[in-house]
Parts: structure tokens; sequence; C-alpha cells
């Protein structure tokens, strides 16, 4: 089994001074997988992702990259590629010639002739030659995974990656990921959107206050929080109201036209098929905030008044 996991980490402590930035964290990413770290600031989603890129070593714990245990050395383990703080590049230098310089660090050939083709599959073919000095931060994202990607990397570890982009950047950068990991490459990144997310990642690791509150597939995390707040918009909102009200469980507010319904999910399966069989349609029933970002909140909170 252990050959299908890119990243195996258990009891992991890292301190900086007083401050403990994880606090016994376990964490597996299964290779050919986008694995997302979302917590809020401070929450140690950075120093995890520098553990794994060899950039600080863990106080206590066990951390395995790729099948090999991860020693006392800060060292980047073999196989693995990413940034985080924004990727190192030089001002002076073009965007080509950046990625050149990085492949003659490594004094590999095949990595050089690759140069053009990871600028391509960035988006960044028309601007290969302009200095990167000037460069936007989402320019700068998108060329720091260019870097990443000239390493073909098992596991690709990025530190909010979508910082800075536009939604044409966005779309470059969500469709390399994806390939990736069709791949076989794991990717494991942090972000603070919840449509990042949701997009892209089949895994996540909920930090809050340098622990793992939770750990698993994105579905088991959406589904986690029972009753959400569900936007209903029909015909006839008085008679909605009073149907919504006679559900199971349901509360309900909101003005007269758009009705907030407060109801786990049976309960508002049973208030549409009463909506139909009273002839009232339902144009509208959507998640007032997305389920995930529910259930994010409701972990983190709950979380931070524990501590
Ligand atoms: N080099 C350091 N020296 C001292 N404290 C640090 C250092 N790096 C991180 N910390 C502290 O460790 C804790 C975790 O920080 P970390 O940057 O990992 O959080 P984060 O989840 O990435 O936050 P953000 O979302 O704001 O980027 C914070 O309290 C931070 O102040």
């Amino acid at each position: 089994m252990g050959t299908l996991l890119a990243v195996r980490a258990h009891g992991i402590g890292k301190c900086f001074g007083d401050v403990v930035a994880l606090d016994g964290v376990g964490l597996e990413v299964t290779r050919g997988r986008i694995h997302g770290l979302v917590g809020p600031n401070g929450a140690g989603k950075t120093t995890l992702l520098g553990l794994l890129l060899g950039l600080a070593v863990a106080d206590s714990g066990t951390l395995e990259i790729l099948g090999v245990p991860v020693g006392r050395a800060l060292a980047a383990p073999d196989g693995v590629a990413g940034f985080v703080d924004g990727p190192g590049l030089y001002p002076a230098l073009t965007a080509r010639q950046n990625l050149a310089a990085l492949a003659a660090l490594h004094g590999e050939g095949p990595r050089a002739a690759r140069v053009d083709d990871v600028l391509d599959q960035v988006g960044l073919t028309d601007v290969a030659d302009d200095r990167t000095r000037g460069f936007s931060l989402g320019m700068r994202q998108r060329l720091g995974l260019a870097a990443a990607l000239l390493a073909r990397p098992r596991l690709l570890v990025l530190d909010e990656p979508s910082n800075g982009l536009d939604p044409a950047g966005r779309r470059h950068v969500h469709g390399v990921l994806t390939r990736l990991a069709a791949e076989g490459t794991a990717v494991v990144l942090s972000s603070h959107r919840m449509t990042d997310l949701e997009a892209l990642c089949s895994e996540v690791t909920v930090l809050s206050g340098g622990r793992a509150v939770f750990s698993g597939p994105v579905g088991e995390l959406a589904a986690a929080h029972g009753a959400l707040d569900y936007r209903l918009v029909t015909p006839d909102p008085p008679a909605a109201r009073r149907l919504a009200a006679s559900t199971a469980g349901g509360e309900v507010a909101g003005d007269t036209d758009r009705l907030v319904v407060r109801a786990p999910v049976p309960a508002l399966d049973a208030l549409v098929a009463s909506l139909v069989h009273a002839g009232v349609a339902v144009r509208e029933l959507t998640p007032v905030v997305s389920p995930l970002e529910a259930a994010f909140l409701a972990l983190t909170e709950r979380q931070e008044a524990r501590r």
C-alpha cells in the first residue's frame, strides 16, 4: 500500500520558539490525486508545505515522501518540486532565461529542451522574452509552476498557486494540475478559495491552529455539515413559506420573495416534493454558501473555540 502514497506523515510537530505551528499533524496523499490544504491564516499550511519541500525539518513525527523516509538534513526530497512564499525568480532575466538558468543549474539537457513546452503549458509563450521584473503576481505564479514542471515531479507542492491569477491564468493552471494528476503525479496545494478546491481537489485536509481537524475526500467534508441555509425562490412565496415552516426541522427566514430555509438535505427533498404536489414551481433552491465552505467554517470555528 505504501507505494501508492506520495506523502505519509504522522504526528508531525513543528515549533518556532514559543509558537506551535504544527501539533501532531497526520497527512496521507495518494499518487495521482490533488490534495488541498485549507485553514485560517496562521493554521500551519505553509509550514507543512515547507516540510514536504525539504525547506525545514519537523521537530517530531515521521514523514515519508515517495516511499522514502525524510531524514534530519535540509534537502529537497527526490522527485519533489514546487514553492512556498512565491517562486524565486531573477528579475533581470526573461521568463525563458529564468527557466534556462534553472535547467543549467541542474546540468541537464532534457530540462533545457523542455523550456518552451512548459512555458506553453502555463500560457506564458507570448511573454517568454519579457524580463520578469515587470511580471504581475499571477504571471510569477505561472512561471513558478513552469519551473516546477521542468523537473517532471512525482510530487508537486504549491502554496496558494491561484493567487493573483486572472480567469485565463486559472484555466491554464487548473489544466496543468489536472493533467499532471492524471499522469500519476501527486499535487499538494494550499488555497483560501473554496471554489478552487471544489474544482480541483479530490482530497482535502483542514488545518486549524496547527492541527488537522479533517482529512479525507472533499465529498465527505461537504457532507459533514448537517443543516445548511438554502435560498428558495418560487412564484408563490406565502405558500412556500407555509410549506417550508411545516417541513421537519426547517427554519425559514428571509423577505417575502426569497426565502432562506435551514434544513438537512432529506427535509429539503421532502419540501420540494410537497411544493410540487401543491402546484408551487421551484425556480431556485441553492445553498447560500457552498457546503464545503460551511463545513470549513464549522470545523475551524469549533477548533478556535476550544483554544
Ligand atoms: N519562520 C517563522 N518564525 C516564527 N514563526 C513562524 C515562522 N513561520 C511560521 N511561523 C508561525 O507559525 C504559525 C503557522 O504559520 P504558517 O505560515 O504555516 O500558516 P499558514 O496556514 O500558511 O497561514 P497563511 O494562510 O496566513 O499563509 C503562525 O503562527 C506563524 O506566525
